[in-house]
């Protein structure tokens, strides 16, 4: 509903700026405008008829910094997005200064963690816009990064990065982005962003914040437009680590220390640290090996059970060589768990295929239906593609669903002891209502355990 439309629904100007208790030529203005601050809808919502949906329609940034079409840098503008449509926005620049960081702009609503999404090996390839307003304000600190590096290319924020306000702050992420080497820009319309991200799906971009101040636009378009996509991409061998030893649990961890661990082998495509901390709090004893290891390498470590991280870019691409990997843990009868990359890669493992979604699935309150028991999770999700439901033979059955687009949310071979999802039961950040999926895990190594005494005690 345009400006327009919803003054005549509240009776006309004089009834608006009597509602809101401004003059009647303030409303002429909202009206040439064609915006309305939003500091009155709170009043017009008490009109019959107005929601919050109309409201937000007529909504404009106001701390943007100018109208996108502009060519010329405005004033003040240090940093610009340029999308491969030639759509760009100015704004300004903070973190390192860059030559121009190229990479499909996704938008994620979480509204706490930076931190964690911003060192999440999962955005490598990806520049991401906040929906949260206010990022930064808490600065980072020692243990919130989810791994040692920032794989995401930049970040896009709507306020200004301020001095952080936090009693667990160790640095601004002002100078958190200079040693990572990596650029932000902030004064950008970030709710324009993500409508037209919502609108269009997903779109590939640059973010360019240079030294010397200057802009070429017509190269900096021509270098978005030529960016090749995500897709058919593999960046796996970028963020993945070398094989190590992997003993830290959770935060606060208090369950008891069980006398028997399991022995599980994580494939890291891009792991994030509290996936294995996790593994550790439900009773895992953790080696991570990359993910390019093949299954040989796989079971020299005899493990009881093998883990499939997250991971960037297209699982399509990554299958080339974790797949003949996973199947041969399979073949050899050995128990799986995959997460997100992790779980595409199963489901491919199992004969499937995925596909790339219209809308990403990014941040911390996604509800996703258990559809064994009926119960819905409030998960954590970063996600651009997904399992094609369809394709799945029927020894997969389907376990979990989106409740936002009906999509693939999990998956359970009948006939392996293989099961994945989605999402991040691990949280960070997010909430942590699936952690049951890591004691799953460990209560079918254990079953599988058990199993083996007994036949050796009956032997
Ligand atoms: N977090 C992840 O593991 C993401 C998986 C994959 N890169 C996707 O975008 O769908």
């Amino acid at each position: 509903m345009n400006v327009d439309s919803l003054i005549k629904k509240a009776g006309g100007a004089a009834e608006i700026a009597q509602l809101t208790g401004v003059t009647t030529e303030a409303v002429r203005k909202w009206r040439q405008a064609g915006m309305i601050p939003t500091k009155h809808w709170p009043a017009l919502l008490h009109v019959p008829g107005i929601t919050l949906a109309d409201l937000n329609e007529t909504s404009e940034e106001t701390s943007a910094m100018t109208h996108p079409t502009d060519d010329m840098p405005p004033k003040g503008a240090t940093a610009v997005l340029v999308l491969a449509d030639g759509t760009h926005f100015w704004g300004r620049g903070f973190g390192a200064f860059n030559d121009g960081a190229v990479g499909e702009l996704c938008f994620s609503t979480g509204m706490t963690g930076y931190q964690e999404t911003l060192t999440d090996p999962s955005f490598a390839g990806q520049i991401i816009t906040f929906t949260f307003p206010h990022i930064g304000n808490v600065g980072t600190n020692g243990d919130d990064d989810e791994a040692p590096t920032m794989a995401a290319l930049g970040l896009v924020v709507k306020e200004d990065v301020t001095a952080p306000a936090s009693w667990r702050s160790v640095r601004p992420l002002q100078d958190w982005l200079v040693a990572h080497k990596r650029a932000g820009i902030s004064g950008v319309d970030t709710r324009g962003i993500t409508r037209l991200l919502r609108d269009k799906g997903p779109q590939n971009a640059l973010l360019f914040h240079p030294k010397d101040g200057r802009f070429d636009l017509a190269a900096l378009r021509k270098r978005a437009a030529e960016w090749p996509g995500l897709e058919g991409m593999d960046l796996v061998r970028e963020v993945a680590q070398p094989a190590r030893a992997w003993a830290k649990t959770t935060w606060h961890n208090t369950r008891p220390e069980r006398a028997v661990k399991r022995r599980v082998v994580a494939l890291d495509y891009g792991a994030k640290d509290n996936i294995l901390r996790s593994l550790v709090a439900a009773g895992c004893d953790v080696h991570v090996l990359p993910g390019t290891a093949t299954g040989e390498e796989i079971l020299a470590l005899k493990p009881e059970g093998v883990f499939l991280s997250n991971g960037p870019a297209d699982p399509a691409a990554t299958a080339v060589y974790a797949v003949p990997a996973i199947q041969a843990v399979m073949d050899a009868d050995i128990p799986v768990f995959g997460i997100c990359l992790g779980h595409q890669l199963l489901a491919r493992a199992l004969g499937g295929t995925t596909y790339k979604l219209d809308r990403g699935h990014r941040g911390a309150n996604q509800p996703v239906k258990d559809l064994t028991t009926g119960r819905v999770e409030i998960t954590s999700q970063n996600h651009g593609f997904a399992v094609d439901e369809k394709s799945l033979p029927d020894t997969v059955k389907v376990t979990h669903v989106s409740l936002f687009d009906g999509s693939n949310e999990g998956l359970a071979s009948t006939v392996k002891e293989a099961f994945s999802v989605q999402y991040h039961p691990e949280a960070s950040p997010g909430p942590t209502d699936s952690f049951y999926l890591f004691e799953r895990f460990v209560a079918v190594m254990d079953r599988r355990a058990e199993a083996r005494t007994t036949s050796k005690a009956g032997a």
